[in-house]
């Protein structure tokens, strides 16, 4: 029997917010990721992994398509100059410019190099700024419970989405859980969710205990300006992934819009280990980490965190043999993943120019404008719209967290956050003063 103190605890009220939190997953994986990128950097020489990793995801892991986006070398109508005319612009809206111009991505010619092995809690808070870790966070029957009934549930269906007109689909399965009490719509991927789960009394219990543990954590760190205090960090929403051997979840920063700026997600792993990696956003040829995530512990991702770092769940490797020791009693195989979150940006932009909800993102590229908060139209990538050329829409405004509605006209306004030790930023911004 497990008894939590819970009885005078209501669910918390769910909020209207969507979470556009784009799963850049490929959709065919016959060959590696490293193979494809291996294939690209040989055609594309002049690319950093970064970008073309950028590229071949926004692509759906398709190779063909990626060299068509990047100019394909062997077709003089294909140039890198309709690329960078029309593409390139459009991949920047995108990916949050996450594709630097060409010499800003050089890499020297070297290779992608292995990640870092982070092994231990000390290892990864020594390591990772705005990352915590916590081993065996529930009672063992909870955390049981819950992967038991999670990796048989059903319901959990793979992600779809819209990318330059194609539709992606994921290949992990997902599913939301709301509390019973929301009334509220909750919106993903820009979509109104219908298709969803209430919580179960494990999933609950479950919350509050992740709620309990990091208001504590938070209450012995440094707060980030936008950060919700201490004590108040509360979940409204539940997003479940589950990954069977030959699944991934790839390389991305969740999306800011409706969990806000330096926003804190709860990430519980239960079952099968799987490597989670992480590596900053800039430069692009920063060193990646990999952690090992045990059932039943908790990677808090701390204010700063979806700002500074990307993270991915990758594919185990080609043909692994998993040995029985690794095998999990409950699950096998699988892996199952909560993301507790909590949805503090409640007011919703909307573009000016056409209407639609705009999206929050960090510019990071370039170092004299990097940490500025900006909005941008999400009009161009929802499935009604699915991309048609001519149909983009350029809504923009500099997002202002203190004004009600939250943004501004005036870059000066803007709110903007530069990380402790980005002396590049800090240096370039300087020089502008
Ligand atoms: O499965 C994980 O550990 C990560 C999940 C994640 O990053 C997400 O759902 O956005
Ligand atoms: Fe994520």
């Amino acid at each position: 029997m497990i008894t939590l103190r819970i009885s005078s605890r209501t669910t918390p009220q769910g909020l209207q917010r969507d979470d556009l939190k784009a799963r850049l997953i490929y959709q065919s994986m016959a060959r590696s990721t490293e193979e494809k990128i291996a294939e690209l950097q040989n055609l594309y020489p002049d690319y950093g992994v970064d970008g073309l990793l950028d590229v071949l995801v926004s692509c759906g892991g398709s190779l063909k398509r990626s060299a068509q986006l990047l100019g394909d070398t062997t077709t003089p109508e294909s140039s890198s100059k309709r690329f960078k005319s029309r593409q390139q612009q459009t991949l920047n809206r995108f990916l949050d410019v996450r594709l630097l111009p060409k010499a800003a991505i050089k890499t020297n010619g070297s290779k992608a190099s292995r990640p870092i092995e982070l092994h231990s809690k000390e290892d990864v808070e020594s390591t990772l700024k705005y990352c915590t870790y916590h081993p065996n966070v529930l009672p063992l029957e909870l955390a049981n419970k819950l992967l038991e009934a999670l990796s048989k549930d059903t319901s959990f269906k793979p992600n779809e989405f819209y990318l330059f007109g194609n539709k992606c689909i994921s290949n992990c399965k997902s599913r939301i859980f709301l509390p019973e009490n929301r009334i509220e719509p909750f919106y993903y991927n820009g979509k109104r969710v219908e298709s969803y789960s209430t919580y179960s009394d494990e999933i609950m219990m479950a919350q509050i205990l992740v709620e309990e543990l990091v208001n504590d954590v938070l209450s012995q760190r440094t707060a980030l300006p936008f950060q919700v205090e201490a004590g108040k960090w509360e979940v409204q929403a539940v997003l479940s992934n589950s990954y069977s051997r030959d699944s991934n979840l790839d390389w991305h920063s969740d999306r800011l819009t409706n969990i806000g700026p330096h926003a804190i997600i709860a990430s519980l792993s239960l079952g099968f280990t799987r490597e989670f990696r992480v590596r900053r956003v800039h430069p692009s040829n920063s060193s990646t980490y990999s952690l090992r995530p045990q059932h039943n512990s908790l990677i808090i991702m701390h204010a700063g965190f979806q700002e500074e770092y990307k993270h991915c769940v990758p594919f185990l490797p080609k043909n692994c043999n998993i040995p029985a020791e690794d095998v999990h009693p409950i699950s096998n195989d699988v892996r199952v993943n909560l993301t507790f979150r909590n949805y503090a940006l409640t007011t919703k932009v909307f573009c000016k120019l056409c209407g639609f909800p705009m999206d929050l993102r960090r510019s990071f590229k370039d170092p004299s404008k990097r940490g500025l908060y900006i909005f941008q139209c999400s009009k161009s990538y929802t499935e009604e719209n699915s991309f048609k050329e001519g149909r983009e829409c350029k809504g923009f405004a500099f997002a202002c967290f203190k004004k009600k509605p939250p943004f501004t006209e005036f870059e000066t306004d803007g709110s903007r956050w530069i990380a402790d030790d980005d002396l590049e930023a800090k240096q370039a911004q300087r020089q502008l003063k």
